[in-house]
């Protein structure tokens, strides 16, 4: 029922909502700064109530951090973090960079933040997921078929978690390897204590082929619960597994197939000609190219949209003033009786 003109005092004073964001990461001066742009905007399109925290690496220049503020985004400079010395070949030379995300467990003014990748999209409100019952690490199951998991030995026989009826586990080798999520998305609770737990754990763990990823999984493993692959599609799903995805569901998408980078696609790469990912990569460069979802723009067109209500309200206040000078007072916004 809309009030009538005469407004009361909030008597109540709430008290300070623990804070929420979602973070990405940001390296280099390269192109990934287009990612966070385009992430950066699509959670804004899907109205997204938290803002978007950059956990950046020194060497991201001045002009890159001045198009991620401008875009609404809050950055916070991180020290990288290095694996201890080791001879292992990452699955990308690249991925050693990757160790530095576990910086953003230091982000202790949010209480519950959502990790996401800077290849990644999301096309649906997943603020829910900040809901989640608290003390648990929220991740996508990821895939092992394609060859950048040639090193394993579930990749040797053809095992992934995706299909576990596929291929059984031969007991020679050992436990069935546990569930392992993608971390290119998760949910998770800053803390000082797990910070400071993971980088020295950190320090005497050699790495692996998927660096902060195996990481991770090893560290949150007795924690780790599995969320529906809406919330993190691994693009390859999409050819290794059709039968557990939902395309037209697909809450977020995750732009990490070889290839499949929307901001440097050619469509050359195996699997890259395939329609649904032509269809993905215009999704995303949708989102990017539309200027209505700049930061700069939407707050304008919001202060208009105020500007607006205000002279409304002006109107309507001057209305009633007047209404009640006449010895009747008008309901303001009042539904019409039914
Ligand atoms: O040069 C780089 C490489 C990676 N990243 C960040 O690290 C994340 C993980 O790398 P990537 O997504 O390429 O790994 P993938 O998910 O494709 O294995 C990226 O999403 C970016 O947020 C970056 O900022 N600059
Ligand atoms: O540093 C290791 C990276 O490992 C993961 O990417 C992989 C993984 O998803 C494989 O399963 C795919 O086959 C592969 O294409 C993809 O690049 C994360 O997405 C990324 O954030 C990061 O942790
Ligand atoms: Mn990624």
């Amino acid at each position: 029922m809309a009030p009538n003109i005469t407004t009361t005092k909030a008597a109540t004073v709430t008290a300070k909502a623990p804070k929420r964001a979602y973070v990405t990461f940001l390296a280099g001066n390269g192109d990934y700064v287009k990612g966070v742009v385009g992430l950066a905007k699509g959670l804004r399109k899907v109205n997204s109530k938290y803002p978007l925290v950059v956990a950046l690496l020194p060497d991201v220049p001045e002009d890159h951090r001045k198009i991620l503020v401008d875009q609404g985004c809050i950055i916070r400079e991180i020290e990288p973090v290095y694996p201890p010395e080791n001879q292992t070949q990452f699955a990308m030379a690249y991925y050693v960079i990757n160790y530095s995300k576990l910086r953003i467990w230091e982000f202790v003014e949010y209480s519950k933040m959502i990790y996401l990748d800077g290849d990644i999209q999301v096309f649906d409100n997943i603020d829910n997921l900040f809901d989640m019952e608290d003390g648990y690490f929220y991740a996508v199951m990821d895939c092992f078929c394609e060859k950048t998991w040639s090193h394993t030995p579930q990749y040797k026989i053809d095992y992934c978690q995706q299909c576990p009826d596929k291929v059984q586990w031969p007991s020679q080798l050992g436990p069935k390897p546990p569930l392992y999520f993608n971390a290119g998305m998760f949910v998770y609770e800053p803390s000082l204590s797990t910070y400071e737990d993971l980088l020295t754990t950190l320090k005497v763990t050699p790495p692996t082929p998927f660096a902060e990823q195996d990481y991770l999984n090893m560290y949150f493993r007795d924690i780790y619960r599995p969320i529906p692959p809406t919330y993190n599609l691994v693009m390859a799903m999409l050819w290794r597994h059709p039968e557990n995805i939902e395309l037209d569901k697909a809450k977020v998408v995750h732009y990490c197939a070889a290839g499949s980078k929307p901001w440097r696609y050619t469509g050359k790469e195996d699997n890259m000609d395939r329609e649904d990912i032509k269809t993905l990569v215009a999704k995303w460069w949708e989102i990017y190219d539309d200027e209505s979802l700049d930061y700069n723009n939407v707050v304008a067109s919001g202060q208009a949209a105020e500007a607006d209500e205000d002279k409304q309200s002006g109107l309507q206040l001057l209305l009633a003033a007047l209404s009640k000078a006449g010895g009747f007072v008008h309901r303001i916004n009042a539904p019409s009786a039914a």
